[in-house]
């Protein structure tokens, strides 16, 4: 059984010229764990990843496995699988005959090419052209050239991009079985709702710059709980708010309050002698938290 080493990224800071992609960026990934690396388009998800499997150089930082760089692997291969694009197969070659010209150089056996395409559904599509593929099948490919050394560390790039719902519900069940074997899975998404159901802990970044990490459950208490309170004359309802100098903006079912006691709001309410259609508390779900983390959702 493979183990999974830790990644390690340390004060990680990619410049393209006077843009800084990644911005010291500092967390650890473990093993045991489905990881979701999330943050929305642009916000420099890729580019750690090429940092971290030696495909871009850092302007500064160092990103490593075990404590040794992607470079200074001994065994890369066997030591981490990665799926970066889906798309990038000779399209003429047959499955089967991509994975061994890798198996082959890495000192592989063919029945090792087998045995991974088998893993990921592809068992009876092996003597195919890959250019009759469709996206879901190039993506379990890719997941295919990825486990060719039994790695103890995976790492994904929006492996669940282009899915059907049975190719999702297929990979969810791929990610948590390759945690529970004792590897380190580093998964990355711009949506929390499409990793939400395979990842134990979440490392969010937004323009470069970490701005939260811990279990999944941990971004429930990123977002202080609001009241929701409406009244047949709205007008005056913002007014009593404005006067108690409450912040609040209009959402689906009445004004969203920034604060956390409907009491507080029911009182100022009836003393302004306004009438209440609608009070109560609002708490935030972990989708509300992940796009108040990476600054709404404009850029999603
Ligand atoms: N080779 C490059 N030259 C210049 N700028 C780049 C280069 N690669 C990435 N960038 C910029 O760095 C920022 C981060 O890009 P990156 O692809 O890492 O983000 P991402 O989170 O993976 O987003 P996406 O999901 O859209 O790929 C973006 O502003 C992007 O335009």
């Amino acid at each position: 059984m493979p183990t999974g080493a830790v990644i390690e990224f340390s004060n990680i800071t990619k410049k393209f010229g006077a843009v800084a992609a990644v911005n010291d960026l500092s967390f650890t990934v473990e093993p045991g764990k489905v990881t979701g690396f999330l943050g929305p388009n642009g916000a420099g998800k890729t580019t750690t990843l090429r940092i971290l499997l030696g495909l871009v150089a850092p302007t500064s930082g160092t990103a490593t496995f075990g404590g040794i760089r992607y470079r200074d692997l001994a065994q890369p291969l066997a030591t981490v699988g990665a799926a970066l694009e889906a798309a990038s197969f000779h399209p003429g070659r047959t499955a089967f005959n991509h994975l061994n010209i890798y198996a082959i150089a890495a000192g592989l056996p063919s029945t090792r090419v087998t045995e991974v395409l088998n893993l990921v559904g592809l068992g009876d599509y092996a003597s195919r052209r890959v250019g009759g593929y469709s996206l879901g099948m190039r993506q379990r490919l890719g997941l295919a050239f990825a486990l060719l050394g039994d790695p103890g560390v995976l790492v994904l790039d929006e492996p669940i991009n282009g899915l059907d719902p049975e190719g999702i519900k297929w990979i969810r069940g791929f990610l948590r079985t390759m945690a529970a074997e004792g590897r380190t899975v580093l998964v990355s998404s711009h949506l929390l709702s499409e990793v939400q159901q395979s990842v134990d802990d979440v490392v969010i970044i937004a323009k470069g710059h970490l701005v939260h990490r811990g279990p999944l459950a941990s971004l429930d208490s990123e977002v202080a709980p609001q009241v929701i309170v409406d009244s047949p004359d709205r007008d005056a309802l913002s007014a009593a708010l404005s006067a108690a100098g409450l912040s609040f903006a209009l959402g689906r079912t009445g004004l969203l309050v920034a604060e956390a006691n409907p009491g507080r709001i029911g009182h100022l309410a009836f003393a302004a002698g306004v009438e209440i259609s609608v009070l109560h508390r609002q708490k935030s779900g972990l989708e509300d938290s992940f796009l108040a983390l990476v600054g709404g959702g404009d850029s999603l």
